[in-house]
């Protein structure tokens, strides 16, 4: 370590991005300190992944546990499922507590210095940092900005934690609304009707876009509306904008058209998750002590080796990864993210490949994809010269899913015509978060259809969903 410093890395927020980088500094040798304001494990720990994936087991079993017909066609006869709302609420609080003791002890035991206390830079190379016990200066060789994000609410859409919430008061499942508004139909909107439909709320999803889940390769989003929202209680509204929301008993919300701008619905619910987006938690971090302007949405502006820009040059021993750079707004890209920003401080050059980083949403069927959605790649293949292949496998022909009687889904693989390089995959199907990572390494290693049709695949698996599709795409030319 250098000795003119306090340490070799300072990491500003205790996210899976912070800790991400924290276990990959220590392994290279850095002495590294970590601050959190807040709790230990951040959003992901605190109030996202973990606890929304304690919620979808649960509800995700009731869901099954109730398909009479689905249980009649396995052989299965069941009486009356029941469930405990607290018991299952209870099952996410335990867990957050689990995993966040676990991430903290973990960097203990190698070492990591934990600061408590809300951080500010207080210029190059120095860190202040308020704390129960007053403020404290540290200097470090480099310094990671790692703040994360919290939720976005829309101007009009007034918050009171128990009628009308955002994600971090619905994963405490405090109760059970019989009719629910979901405003967004992202990943956040999509996870939570799955829960309260299994756990038989109505729920009304509203989006202002003109296609629900816009995020998602057209194609998929419009089978998902198919499994996912058509045979369930969900109704949409589709191409309205939630322009107010007034908690209370009820809720009332005001649906506009999104061109006209004019009211043209008026819902009262139950309650109302508002599922918007999240924005970049880059207020009061002392950035204008080093001259770091955010950029128009707010984002620490970064190139692809997460060195924070200034006036668009890389600043020295300045980084910044996770939620508050806006690239993907992922707990696995976040801490991807870290693990490059150390190797690039320790004269390791490495980059961050986005195309290869993969997302799903842990509906029942889950929804998976990695890369470009076809309409992306159809783009890059008019801007650089080639043209764009698809090859689709169902899973309605696979021998597992079969067995399983879980035969709806699609997988869609997305490639160069002339040189077979994946592009992209999408999955919509049983376990598609975790078929999408076959894909993922393929295109993390831009490999080619031609070459992966010939991988062999265990059988009967649902992995063999992708690898008919490699199939499929070499027998199509
Ligand atoms: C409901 C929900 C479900 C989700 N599910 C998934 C999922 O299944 N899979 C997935 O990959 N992603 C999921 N996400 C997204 C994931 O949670 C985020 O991408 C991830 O948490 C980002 O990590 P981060 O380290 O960038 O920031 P965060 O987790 O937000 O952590 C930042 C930390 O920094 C601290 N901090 C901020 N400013 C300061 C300061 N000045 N001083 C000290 N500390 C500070 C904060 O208190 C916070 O603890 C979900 C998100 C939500 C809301
Ligand atoms: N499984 C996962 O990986 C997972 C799960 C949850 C959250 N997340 C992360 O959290 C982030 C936030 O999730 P999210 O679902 O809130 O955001 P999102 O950006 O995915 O979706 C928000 C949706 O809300 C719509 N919208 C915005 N304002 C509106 C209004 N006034 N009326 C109607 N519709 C409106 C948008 O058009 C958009 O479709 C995501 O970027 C995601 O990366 C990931």
């Amino acid at each position: 370590m250098s000795e003119a410093f306090d340490y070799d890395l300072v990491i500003i927020g205790a996210g899976v991005g912070g800790h991400g980088a924290a276990l990959h500094a220590v392994s290279s040798g850095l002495k590294t300190a970590i601050v959190e304001a807040a709790d230990m494990g951040g959003t992901c720990v605190n109030r996202g992944c973990i606890p929304s994936k304690a919620l979808l087991a649960a509800s995700g079993r009731v869901r099954e546990l109730r398909d009479a017909h689905h249980l009649k066609n396995l052989g299965i006869q069941l009486g009356n499922v029941g469930f405990d709302r607290q018991a299952i609420a209870d099952h996410a609080a335990n867990l957050v507590s689990k995993i966040q003791g676990d991430l903290t002890n973990s960097l203990k035991r190698l070492g990591v210095d934990i600061i408590h206390g809300w951080a500010r830079l207080a210029g190059p190379q120095k860190v202040s940092i308020a704390t129960a016990e007053g403020e404290k200066t540290v200097t470090a060789k480099d310094i990671i900005l790692s703040p994360g994000s919290v939720p976005f609410v829309p101007p009009g859409i007034e918050l009171d934690g128990k009628t009308v919430f955002t994600s971090d008061d619905a994963i405490k499942l405090d109760w059970l609304p019989n009719w629910v508004a979901v405003i967004g139909s992202g990943y956040i909107g999509l996870e939570f009707a799955d829960v309260y439909t299994a756990l038989g709320s109505e729920v009304t999803i509203v989006e202002a876009l003109d296609q629900l889940m816009p995020g998602f390769d057209p194609d998929i989003a419009k089978l998902a509306q198919r499994i996912l929202i058509a045979p369930r209680d969900i109704e949409t509204r589709v191409g309205l904008l939630a322009k107010t929301v007034k908690p209370g008993s009820p809720v009332v919300i005001e649906l506009a058209d999104v061109k006209t701008k004019e009211i043209v619905e008026v819902l009262e619910v139950d309650a109302c998750l508002v599922a918007t987006g999240r924005i970049p938690a880059t207020k009061d971090l002392g950035l204008e002590t080093v001259g770091i302007e955010l950029d128009r949405r707010g984002f620490i502006p970064v190139n692809d080796q997460m060195q924070v820009l200034i006036d668009g040059q890389p600043a020295p021993h300045l980084w910044s990864i996770g939620d508050a750079t806006g690239k993907m707004m992922l707990a696995h890209a976040a801490s991807a993210q870290g693990i490059v920003a150390v190797e690039n401080m320790c004269d390791r050059p490495r980059q961050v490949d986005y195309r290869s980083i993969p997302a799903a949403a842990f509906t029942h069927p889950e929804v998976s994809f990695v890369g470009m959605t076809e309409p992306a790649a159809v783009e890059l293949g008019k801007a650089e010269g080639f043209k764009v292949a698809v090859s689709r496998s169902y899973f309605k022909g696979n021998s597992k899913a079969l067995a399983e009687g879980e035969t709806d889904g699609v997988a869609k693989v997305i490639y160069r015509e002339d040189t077979g390089e994946v592009l992209g995959a999408h999955i919509i199907g049983l376990h598609a978060s975790d078929l999408i990572q076959e894909a993922a390494n393929a295109i993390a290693q831009r490999r080619s259809v031609s070459d992966l049709a010939f991988l062999v695949h265990t059988h009967p698996t649902l992995s063999e969903v992708l690898d008919e599709a490699y199939k499929r795409a070499v027998t199509a030319h």
